[in-house]
């Protein structure tokens, strides 16, 4: 399984102006990858191919072995009365998995995260850094080959941000590559990979 940019250009209308060119880069199963670069240099664009939600205008992206993706917002969502475990359980219950072994498997992403003490309070009463860390867990409780999350510390306070970091560790998972698009440079060194868009002409093989 994995996931290729071959010689990848992207842009909007046909004078706009090139976002990237060339990108050519590897990103492999058991890694989290950082996308950097800076505002406006395409981070967001790029999560949308790797979606499949538009296509490049140059070059081909390629997906190999990957047959569910899974996308955490920058804002947290999700229904204020239901609680943290049946955020996690319900991506769980929707793979085919009975009601008591969604919950056990629930209960494992959450304490994953951290959030096993908060695991029967509603997520309207979580505070903004458990939201974000219930975000990654449910992203992950799908079992996605490909998990892209964008700029998941961007609304949180520097103390906040540092746990949410410290959980994108937990992230890494054999079965899946991970796509962190952050402006965070702490965030950029929890992960194990990089490619930065702000990098001339892009970067090499991950
Ligand atoms: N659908 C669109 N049509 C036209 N231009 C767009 C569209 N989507 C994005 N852009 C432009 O493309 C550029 C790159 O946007 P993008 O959101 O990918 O950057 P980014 O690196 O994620 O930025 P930020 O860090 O500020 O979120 C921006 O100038 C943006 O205005």
């Amino acid at each position: 399984m994995h996931v290729a940019l071959d010689g990848v250009g992207h842009r909007f209308g046909r004078s706009g102006d090139w976002l990237f060119r060339s990108l050519t880069f590897a990103f492999r199963p058991g890694e989290v990858y950082a996308l950097t670069g800076p505002s406006g240099s395409g981070k967001s664009t790029l999560l949308s191919l790797l979606a499949g939600r538009n296509r490049p205008v140059e070059g081909a992206i390629h997906l190999t072995g990957i047959d569910r993706v899974s996308w955490v917002f920058q804002n947290p969502f999700g229904s204020p009365r239901r609680t943290a475990l049946d955020h996690v359980a319900l991506p769980i219950l929707a793979r085919g998995e009975s009601a008591p072994a969604a919950e056990e498997q629930a209960h494992e992403f959450l304490a994953r995260f951290e959030l096993e003490s908060v695991a029967h309070r509603p997520f309207g009463d979580l505070s903004g850094g458990e939201s974000q860390r219930l975000m990654l867990a449910r992203g992950l409780a799908s079992r996605p080959s490909l998990l892209l999350i964008d700029e998941p510390t961007a609304q949180l306070d520097r103390r906040t941000a540092e746990r949410v970091d410290a959980a994108i560790a937990a992230v890494a998972d054999p079965s899946t590559i991970v796509v962190v698009a952050t402006h965070d440079a702490r965030t950029r060194d929890a992960c194990t990979g990089l490619l930065d868009l702000g990098a001339l002409g892009g970067s090499g093989a991950g």
